[in-house]
Order: structure tokens, then sequence, then C-alpha cells
């Protein structure tokens, strides 16, 4: 049995494509939400979709114990007062499907996982995928981080259905850090064109965000490579693009000058981190400077764009 905690848009989506060869069940915190998916078999966050009958929605954390592995699909910065709840369960071992770096360690979610179940292995999943995507069954590639490749391999194994494909690593840094630093892009890039600067502008931010992620990655020991990877590259070209991501449309809205959306935006906290790390590592990370210096409406995204414009110039390499 694989239990997924957590009965969001991800958690449920990731339920719904497992539970075509695994029995699922699917954790949520609110008995209500769960009475409801129980009657309805339908998911709150993913209009128009019906729950198989092989994901079997609970609201009693002990209905998880003896689960193979337990998939965490909660807000990043939920997780660290989720895993004490978690770690009486003893699973057989966890995968984080969050994306983000957690503000109060300034560490990602194998690492947070890790404080809590120390003897449990911890993974984490990432990369291009919005939950509608993967719970109509369309296809998807994502990148499996694990440490130790043999039980990467066994979870790739457990995870992979006949519409989600995994690739893996070790590289857990990598697929960590391409997961939530390009949420932070994604809101650059929606301001920009939210306030009309055009596409152009859009793709060199873009691309000098993907320096900025691989600047930061790589000094924290992740591999260039993975960056290039589903991870990093494969999740800044779905999430840059699409009004569907909410960290995109977060900064849309702000760049139009529009009401911010309510949604999960994990770009908002994982930008703040990631330049408390950049700081402490002597890193110059300008478009996630200018991504917090927005969300704080202590700059316009005409004067962070003229800022960053106006920036001593240099070379394309330069770190
Ligand atoms: N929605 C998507 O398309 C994708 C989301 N993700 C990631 O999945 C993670 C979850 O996002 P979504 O499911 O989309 O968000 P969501 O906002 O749809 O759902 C989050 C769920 O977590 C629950 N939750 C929040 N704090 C909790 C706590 N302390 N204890 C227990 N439950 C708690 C909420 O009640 C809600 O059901 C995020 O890190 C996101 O970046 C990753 C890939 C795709
Ligand atoms: O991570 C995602 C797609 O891979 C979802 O992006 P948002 O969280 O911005 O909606």
């Amino acid at each position: 049995m694989i239990g997924v905690v957590g009965a969001g848009a991800f958690g449920t989506a990731l339920a719904i494509t497992l539970a075509a060869r695994s029995e699922v069940r699917l954790w949520a915190r609110s008995d209500a939400a769960v009475a409801r998916m129980q009657t309805h078999r339908d998911a709150p966050r993913l209009p128009g979709v019906t729950l198989p009958e092989t994901v079997q929605p609970t609201s009693s954390l002990a209905d998880l114990r003896g689960a193979t592995l337990l998939v965490l699909a909660v807000p990043m910065q939920s997780l660290g007062a989720l895993l004490p709840l978690i770690a009486p369960l003893s699973p057989g071992a966890t995968v984080a499907a969050c994306k983000g770096i957690d503000l109060a360690t300034l560490t990602g979610p194998t690492t947070v996982i890790g404080a809590h179940l120390p003897e449990v292995p911890a993974a984490v999943l990432s990369g291009p995928s919005f939950a509608k995507d993967i719970a109509g069954g369309l296809p998807t590639a994502l990148a499996l981080g694990c440490a130790d490749d043999g039980v990467g391999a066994s979870l790739q194994a457990a995870l992979s259905t006949p519409t989600l494909r995994l690739y893996r690593t070790t590289d857990t840094m990598g697929v960590e850090l391409g997961g939530a630093l390009k949420n932070v892009i994604a809101i650059a890039c929606g301001a920009a064109m939210g306030a009309g600067l055009g596409e152009s502008a859009r793709a060199a931010l873009m691309t000098r965000g993907m320096a900025e992620m691989m600047r930061l990655a790589t000094c924290l020991g992740a591999r260039a490579e993975t960056l290039m990877g589903l991870s990093g590259l494969g999740d800044l070209a779905l999430t840059c693009a699409s009004p569907a991501s909410r960290n995109y449309a977060l900064g849309q809205a702000i760049g139009a000058g529009t009401p911010r959306p309510a949604a999960t935006t994990e770009g908002v906290a994982t930008a703040t981190a990631a330049l408390a790390l950049a700081r402490k590592h002597g890193l110059d990370l300008p478009v996630t400077a200018a991504t917090v210096a927005l969300v704080a409406g202590d700059l316009t995204v005409e004067n962070a764009m003229a800022d960053l414009l106006a920036r001593d110039l240099t070379t394309e390499d330069a770190r």
C-alpha cells in the first residue's frame, strides 16, 4: 500500500495515477473533505476529476501505518510541522513531492525529513507536471532524486505508471533546488508578462534566471546536469510560460496590478530562502532579489527591470 499525505491538487493527482497499479490511501487533515471525497468520489482541488475506487481517502493517519512508501504532498513550509505526526507510522520510505526551501532551516525537503525520520530513506520527486495533467492521464516525465541508488531504483519502479515516467538520480540536492528555484523565476516571468514587457524580456529572465539557479545549486553541491534536466530546465520551461502555473499567475497579477490569487505559491517563501542562502555564500542573484522586492511591494516591475538592465555589463558566464 502507498500512502499519500496531503489531498491538495498534487497529492490527489499522484494518488489517482498511482492507483492504476497499487492500493493507495490518501490522507487529508479535514474530516469534512474526506467525507466529501468518500461520498462524491471527486477532488476538491481538481474540478471534474473522479477518484478511482482504488484510492481510499482517510483523515486518520493511522490508516497509513504499514505503507511501503509515503508520498508527502503538502506545501513546503508545512512539511516540518507534519513530520512528527508521520514518524510513528514507520514507513518503508518517504518521497517528498513538495517544491521549495524550508525557511526555518534553509534546506530542502529530504533534509527536513531526515531530521525527523533519520532511519527512513527520503527521496524527492520533481519536474514539469501540472496536477490536472497527471490526474487526467496525460504523459508526464519527472525526476526522482534519492541518495541511495538501490532505494531510488525500487522507488522509481513503484512510482512509475503507464503515463508517468520517472528518471532517477542520486543528486537529491539538484532535484530539490531545480523544482524550488524555478518557481521564483516563474513569478518574475509572470510579472514581466503581466506588465506588458514582452516575450523577449521573459526569455531573458528565464535564461538569466536559469544562470542564477545553476549558480546557487552548484555552490550548494548540486550537479549542473541535474539542473539541465526535468527538475530545472524542464520545469522552468513549463512554469514560466503557462498561466496555469500559480507562481506565474501571481507574478502576472503583480505585473498587471490586479488582485493577487489566493492559491499555493511556493516561490514566495523560496525566493526569500534563496536570497538568504545567496547572501550566506556570497552569491549574486539579481533576478531572485528583484522578485523578493516585487512580491513585497518594494519595487514596481518597471523599476525592477530598469535596475536589472542598468547593472554593470559582464560576461555571460560570470558567477
Ligand atoms: N499543483 C501542481 O500542479 C503541483 C504541485 N506541486 C507541489 O506540491 C506541493 C503541494 O501543492 P498542491 O497540492 O498543488 O497545493 P494545494 O494548495 O492544492 O494543496 C495543499 C494541501 O496541503 C494541505 N496542507 C497544508 N498544510 C498542511 C499541514 N500542516 N498538514 C496537513 N496538510 C496540510 C492543504 O490542506 C491542502 O490540501 C507544493 O510544494 C507544490 O509546489 C508539484 C508539482 C505540481
Ligand atoms: O510545479 C508545478 C508544475 O511543474 C506547478 O506550478 P505552480 O505551483 O506554479 O502551479
